[in-house]
């Protein structure tokens, strides 16, 4: 099966003036299509700056991480944004919808972004909103739903370019225990179904149980 990522001895430290603060060290992990993945690991470990390299939003000091095969330390900026655009959704503890644009709107926006016309964008933002039993709420602001409904739209809004891999940086971490368990049994079905591999940063056991392979971050480096 291919990799979709690959980080082989990525290394990176923080800079304060004149400080190191070497947070990763050597570290390696290979992540196949479709497989879903917790990263575990103390408060402050490092598990966000690992996800912001993955992502291409930070660099490694050292090292080279490869996203389908392409090796992120060859792109320039643009070209890493347009990598990410089209192999990557994020979601973070906080949706970050637009607040002054609808929910059709925020779904359809990274397929907008990417050159496909409103039309079309909307109506497969329109699918992946009845996909998730939002279909009732197309036209509403973010401020007009609640909590575990606005993190159900910023997972919307992350698979409407079909990547292939999601990114989750604490998707539940602000939500009670009925929308976790919402909110992760969704992103485990489109997992499954879109064969979308998940890389999920979290604090809950519970959530770590469920996917295929729990790492913890430690050190810096991924232990079993
Ligand atoms: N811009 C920065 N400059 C210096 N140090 C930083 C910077 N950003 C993060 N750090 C430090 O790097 C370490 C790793 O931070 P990171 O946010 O990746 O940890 P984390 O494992 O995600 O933590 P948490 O579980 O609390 O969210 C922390 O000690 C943090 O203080």
């Amino acid at each position: 099966m291919n990799n979709i990522i690959e980080c082989n001895n990525i290394s990176y430290t923080y800079f304060n003036g004149k400080q190191k603060i070497p947070i990763l060290n050597n570290l390696n992990l290979n992540v196949k299509q479709g497989e879903s993945i917790a990263i575990l690991g103390q408060s402050g470990c490092g598990k966000s700056t690992l996800l912001n390299l993955l992502g291409g939003i930070d660099k490694p000091t050292q090292g080279k991480i490869l996203i389908n095969g392409i090796n992120l330390n060859t792109l320039n900026e643009n070209d890493t944004t347009l990598l990410r655009g089209k192999y990557l959704g994020f979601v973070y503890q906080f949706h970050h919808l637009l607040n002054d644009f609808s929910m059709l709107d925020n779904v359809a926006m990274p397929e907008r972004i990417q050159g496909v016309n409103q039309k079309s964008a909307q109506a497969n933002a329109k699918k992946l909103l009845s996909k998730i039993g939002l279909e009732h709420r197309l036209n509403h602001l973010p401020s007009e739903l609640s909590g575990g409904e606005r993190q159900r739209v910023a997972i919307a809004r992350a698979l409407i370019t079909n990547p292939s891999c999601i990114l989750a940086d604490e998707p539940t971490g602000n939500l009670d225990a009925k929308n976790t368990n919402e909110i992760l049994n969704l992103m485990l079905e489109l997992n499954h179904d879109q064969n979308c591999a998940l890389i999920i940063v979290t604090h809950d056991e519970k959530i770590a149980i469920k996917m295929d392979k729990s790492l913890i971050l430690n050190h810096g480096i991924l232990t079993t």
